[in-house]
């Protein structure tokens, strides 16, 4: 996609993967025979890995791989001098054979780390596998194992379905960990209407995620819109585009609240000018640098962020649902490019969950309100129809009171089917169908100050996942998710839903997959289940790599239907009871604690 560009202006270089072949440290035969196989063990693992994988910006993953086999101490402190030097955020110890575990071991406290131990006969590499991860487990250093399921021949380089699975799994959620440690989150605003959510836990960025917190007042959009602190040359740019491709929806404000058309041409100005405001506030602007704004022009390193909005600033100015809605898409006027992490009424922990989903599939993320679950028999009462197909147990209404990313429409396509894809997968045909399935209707009148929402309904038959991190007094957070599908309904009946609640707001219809037991027995239990008012949808079923990222920072995963063989987590979660798993899972997570002190 020639259009699609990687802009990555956040602060921190792009963490790379390490690989570390331990090796037998034995000289005078052993050692030798195992050099070559040992090694290669590694380059393949490297090529795998960095054919497989890429950052969210769109950049290659690199692999790094250790100078020299690692037999003992003297050699594991190189490699950790070279990966410290490297920026190596995450760790594989890969071997064929038996080696010196605590000798050999990766002691990092905080780096993700997993060990591949050769599923093989002529060496025992399962022998150490195992006895690295006791060593791991006694130390308090939880490590991921991954054991092919078929032995191999020893020399064999190929990679069994399996491991890669497992290599894959690990590797994107140890990226994601150590991609937000050091960056920011950014409060533009603070609570909105009373939402907890929104609250700022600085315990919880610091010590689960390394993310620092920052703020501003929304009055600083005020300042900069006044004083003209944004490209004059881009906001042209950008409002001409918004103006050929934004067409305006329904109006079904009563009259007596409706803007008038002078009003509204001031609103979309206003709108755009956020927009701008927006991102440079969070990954700032070269330039405004060259406009003599040196300070803004840094911008707050934020790798995700919110927009209170609600009450302060709708109550006056126009809402921040544009501003929302195309930051989070993966275009705007610029082109093709990573979409933002911004969330609605700043619910800081709907924005994390959103950058969990981010990091884990390089797409888009659409933030919802949980609003409504209708039941076959309510959809029946009121509009006569039978919910058939994927919808037939009931659906649940995800409906953002405004903004949504535009990906959220279902428009890009793989094989014929509707997905969310990275930026550099998306075509500029597919951008154009994603615009002209939205239109952006006038604010309705719980927005006193004007502005324009995002209106579209989701394309049916996309594999996704619902998420959400909760905080609870006493135990910290949890991660809740729900896999499933998006469903549509007929026209009609989908009008008679969406009008009950607000025709004006982007709107996904989900079906929750059941497994008819616990939390997810049946539609209505999950809906009832849901700690908040807010959820993020992610595209596929990723609720197995949710779970292992939420393993890695220590938090605790309370409501899941992810099936078992997709659950992958350190090996010392089943010192602690995984007969019964869940419990297990808490109890580990207490034990080690949040992942930064
Ligand atoms: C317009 C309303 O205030 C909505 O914003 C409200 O229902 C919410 O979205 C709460 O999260
Ligand atoms: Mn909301």
């Amino acid at each position: 996609m020639t259009n699609a560009k990687a802009v990555n202006r956040l602060q921190g270089n792009l963490p790379k993967i390490g690989i570390r072949p331990i090796i037998d440290g034995r000289r005078g035969g052993i050692r030798e025979s195992l050099e070559e196989v040992t090694m290669e063990m590694a380059r393949t693992a490297a090529a795998f890995l960095s054919e497989n994988l890429k950052h969210s910006c769109g950049l290659p993953v690199e692999v790094v791989i250790a100078d020299t086999c690692i037999g003992g101490v003297a050699e594991a402190a190189r490699a950790e001098q070279k990966f410290e030097s490297e920026g190596v955020g995450v760790t594989i110890s890969v071997t064929p054979s038996w080696c010196y575990p605590t000798e050999t071991m990766d002691t990092h406290p905080t780096r993700p780390k997993a060990i591949w131990g050769f599923n093989g006969t002529e060496r025992p590499g399962a022998v150490y596998l195992a006895a690295a991860l006791s060593a791991h487990n006694q130390k308090g250093l939880p490590a991921f194992s991954i054991y092919g399921r078929d032995v191999q021949d020893i020399g064999d380089a190929t990679i069994t379905p399996d491991v890669q699975e497992k290599l894959l799994q690990f590797a994107r959620a140890g990226l994601a960990v150590a991609t937000m440690r050091g960056k920011s989150y950014l409060s533009m605003g603070s609570v909105s209407m009373g939402i907890a959510g929104c609250i700022v836990d600085e315990s919880f960025f610091q010590k689960y995620l390394g993310i620092r917190n920052e703020y501003v007042d929304m009055t600083e959009f005020v300042r900069r819109m006044g004083l003209g602190i944004y490209d004059r040359e881009e906001y042209e740019r950008a409002l001409a585009w918004t103006k050929a491709n934004c067409k305006e929806g329904k109006d079904v404000r009563p009259d007596h609240l409706k803007r008038s058309a002078e009003q509204q041409e001031k609103d979309w100005e206003t709108v755009v000018k956020m927009a701008l405001i927006g991102r440079d506030l969070m990954i700032g602007n070269p330039k405004l640098d060259e406009m003599g704004f040196g300070e803004e022009a840094l911008g707050h390193n934020a790798i995700a962020a919110g927009f209170q909005g609600q009450r302060a600033w709708t109550d006056y100015y126009p809402t921040g649902d544009f501003m929302e809605a195309i930051l989070s898409s993966s275009f705007d006027w610029n082109g093709i490019r990573e979409p933002f992490m911004l969330a609605t009424e700043n619910d800081t922990l709907n924005g994390i969950t959103m950058l969990f989903g981010h990091l884990l599939t390089n797409a888009a993320q659409v933030f919802a309100d949980v609003r409504t679950y209708w039941s076959p028999d309510a959809v029946k009462r009121v509009t006569g129809h039978e919910l058939t197909g994927r919808a037939a147990n009931g659906i649940i209404h995800l409906i953002n009171s405004g903004p949504a990313a535009l990906d959220g429409t279902g428009q890009q396509t793989r094989d014929g089917k509707p997905v969310m894809k990275p930026f550099w997968e998306i075509t500029e045909d597919e951008v154009n169908k994603c615009l002209d399935a939205t239109e952006w209707c006038p604010a309705v009148d719980f927005f006193r100050g004007g502005g324009f929402s995002t209106d579209f309904t989701t394309r049916a038959g996309m594999p996704v996942t619902m998420a959400r991190i909760n905080l609870i007094a006493g135990l910290g957070p949890v991660l809740q998710l729900a896999e499933g599908y998006t469903v549509e309904l007929p026209d009609d009946v989908h009008d008679a839903l969406d009008k009950r609640s607000n025709e004006t707001w982007p709107t996904t219809w989900f079906a929750p997959n059941l497994t008819g037991e616990g939390m997810f027995k049946d539609v209505y239990t999950v809906m009832n289940k849901w700690g908040s008012n807010h959820g993020v949808v992610s595209y596929g079923h990723i609720g197995g790599d949710l779970i292992t990222l939420a393993s890695m920072l220590r938090i605790p995963v309370s409501m899941h239907n992810v099936p078992d063989e997709r659950v992958f987590r350190p090996s010392a979660w089943a010192a602690f009871g995984e007969m019964e798993p869940v419990g297990a899972d808490y109890r580990a997570c207490q034990n080690f604690g949040p992942l930064y002190k």
